[in-house]
């Protein structure tokens, strides 16, 4: 048995190499085999999964870091049949939590160690993979104010401040959505498309999505007044969204979404699109879980 840790040493404001250091120590004294790599750059958690998955005597590839450095390594492991684990070690954490993967990066390893590869879906958005949670309107609003904030501030402020900001100056975005051949064109304050259930640190926006049930799942939150957004926040963050008159969900292999110039989040990165096509790629990773 050889494990091989691909470390962010960016993830997590640096807490990932201290991390690492007290693995190390529980490895050593379980003598289990190991091998550390570090990133250097974005992207390059992606590079070194794909060497690792052609290597025959690496039984698993981990990834220490956030949602940002597991999503790069499961993207460079999806559809080689190479068994993944995550040791959660950055700031969100936010798939693990519908992986049932614990927090505790000792635990993790523990489960690392005496778990199965379980078949787990991925899922691609235009020629871009995924792992968790895609989508637009209100949220991505926040995390692009609040990147604004994070350059005065530290912690959970820019967040708070972005919400706020997001509120003054909200407006819907008008989407065509068509699921699995189904069509619905309107005004949407969010609509995400989830293979995980968690964004930003712990949001349950789709409580019911699960990662190995071969579907995506659709979550539509019509458009209101900007006034009334503070009063549906809280069901928001209790799993609640799904119950609101003003919401629809879908399960779905195939989904389009269409609008002027999106703001699309792919697993808490945001890039400009227009037209997004979003697909499910059933169980094509072995994810230790
Ligand atoms: N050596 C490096 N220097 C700077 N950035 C890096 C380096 N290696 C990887 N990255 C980038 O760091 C980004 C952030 O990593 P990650 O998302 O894992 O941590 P996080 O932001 O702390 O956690 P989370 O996304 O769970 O909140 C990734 O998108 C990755 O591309």
């Amino acid at each position: 048995m050889l494990f091989a840790f691909i470390v962010n040493p960016a993830a997590g404001n640096g807490y990932s190499l201290e991390i690492m250091q007290k693995l190390e120590e529980i490895l050593k004294a379980k003598d289990t085999e190991y091998r550390i790599y570090r990133t250097e750059r974005p992207g390059h958690g992606t590079e070194l999964a794909v060497k690792l998955a052609a290597d025959e005597e690496v039984t698993a590839v981990v990834s220490v870091g956030g949602d940002g450095t597991a999503g790069e390594v499961a993207a460079g492991l999806t559809g080689t049949g190479k068994p993944m684990g995550i040791i959660p070690a950055g700031t969100g954490n936010d798939f693990i939590k519908s992986a049932g993967i614990p927090n505790e990066p000792d635990k993790a390893l523990e489960l690392l160690l005496t778990g199965i590869a379980k078949p787990t879906d991925t899922g691609t958005v235009n020629d871009r993979f995924f792992l968790n949670v895609c989508g637009t309107g209100f949220d991505v609003t926040v995390l692009d104010y609040a990147e604004d904030e994070k350059k005065k501030h530290r912690g959970l402020t820019p967040y708070f401040l972005g919400l706020i900001k997001a509120i003054f100056h909200y407006q819907s975005i008008h989407l065509k959505i068509t699921a699995d051949g189904k069509e619905q064109e309107g005004e949407y304050l969010i609509c995400s498309v989830a293979n995980g259930r968690f964004i930003g640190g712990g949001i349950p926006i789709c409580p019911k999505a699960d990662i190995e049930d071969g579907k995506l799942d659709l979550v539509m939150i019509r458009s209101v007044h900007r006034w009334q957004i503070p009063f549906y926040l809280p069901g928001l963050m209790l799993s609640k969204d799904l119950k609101f008159r003003i919401t629809k969900h879908f399960r779905a292999s195939d989904i389009l979404i269409e609008g002027n110039s999106l703001r699309i989040n792919v697993d808490g990165d945001i890039s400009p699109m227009n037209s997004v096509e979003f697909r499910i790629n059933p169980g094509s990773l072995m994810l230790i879980r």
